[in-house]
């Protein structure tokens, strides 16, 4: 059965498919049921990829309906992290949603915000900080109802296997940042060294009384032996809060704490 109908959660949720194609399938009805609730409510659809798997998982969006039943002239895409690379190179984000994504589905090539990949790490986040504001103050971009800050219609984010997402990584001094809404990074623990992205509180909604906007992250690798969980568990607390959606696979919820994996926050899918 599909992902259940786009709705606001008052807690986070839980969503477990058998394998990658069921989840794939699921969350690209997900995402067309949510651009099309953004669209009818305010005429656009704001979403911020990340890079990695998650891309790949989106791939049943180029293929029918979707392909045709999208209304992809008013997605505006952005990206949650991005790596400080030309737009050609293979560790970029762009590129990569660019070959997977979106050459392949009728966005408006101008409505797809990619960093200044020709400038510094700390020039390319406060220019794409600035990007977002002008956005934000056309409301290309909602805002939200308590704070001056953006509210994406979407933000997506992976998990990577030592327990980051964006390019925030555990422990790592750039999850102090709050006062800006993208940061920047030139000693990443994974390589490419320098990114830029969103921050903690932008990224996760922590600190906000009320959550920006919906969450989604994906997970679909089973565990491996680079997975830290200890080092990932401090950020289900965040993901758990309103409006979080878990997507994962069954065999990577084995890693998950019992709390999530089996109690209050799991959806029944089938
Ligand atoms: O470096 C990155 O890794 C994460 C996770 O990637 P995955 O291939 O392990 O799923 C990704 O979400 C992030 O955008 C990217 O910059």
């Amino acid at each position: 059965m599909a992902f259940s109908r786009v709705r606001h959660n008052d807690r986070g949720a839980l969503r477990v498919y058998d394998g990658s194609d069921d989840l794939a399938i699921n969350l690209a009805e997900y995402i067309a049921e949510l651009s099309e609730a953004s669209v009818r409510d305010h005429g656009v659809f704001s979403v911020a990829l990340s890079g990695g798997s998650l891309i790949s998982l989106m791939r049943k969006l180029c293929e029918a309906p979707y392909n045709m039943t999208v209304d992809w002239a008013r997605w505006h895409i952005f990206w949650a992290d991005e790596r400080v690379v030309s737009k050609s190179h293979s560790d970029s984000n762009y590129k990569l949603a660019k070959d997977v994504l979106l050459s392949k589905v009728p966005v408006v090539p101008s409505h797809i915000h990619s960093i200044n990949d020709t400038v510094s790490a700390e020039e390319a986040a406060n220019d794409y900080e600035f990007v977002i504001r002008q956005l934000v103050r056309t409301r290309t971009i909602c805002v939200s109802d308590i704070h001056d800050c953006p509210k994406f219609d979407l933000i997506l984010l992976g998990m990577g296997s030592d327990g980051h997402v964006a390019s925030l990584f555990p422990g790592h001094e750039s999850l102090g940042e709050s006062n800006e809404w993208v940061t920047f990074l030139t000693d990443a623990p994974k390589p490419p060294h320098e990114r830029i992205t969103f921050t903690l509180p932008h990224a996760m909604a922590r600190n906000w009384n009320t959550p920006p906007g919906p969450y989604c992250t994906t997970r679909e690798k089973s565990q491996e032996t680079t997975f830290f969980y200890d080092r990932a568990v401090h950020w289900f607390d965040d993901m758990m809060s309103p409006n979080f959606t878990l997507v994962a696979t069954g065999v990577w919820t084995s890693v998950l704490p019992p709390s999530i994996s089996s109690g209050r926050y799991r959806e029944h899918c089938q």
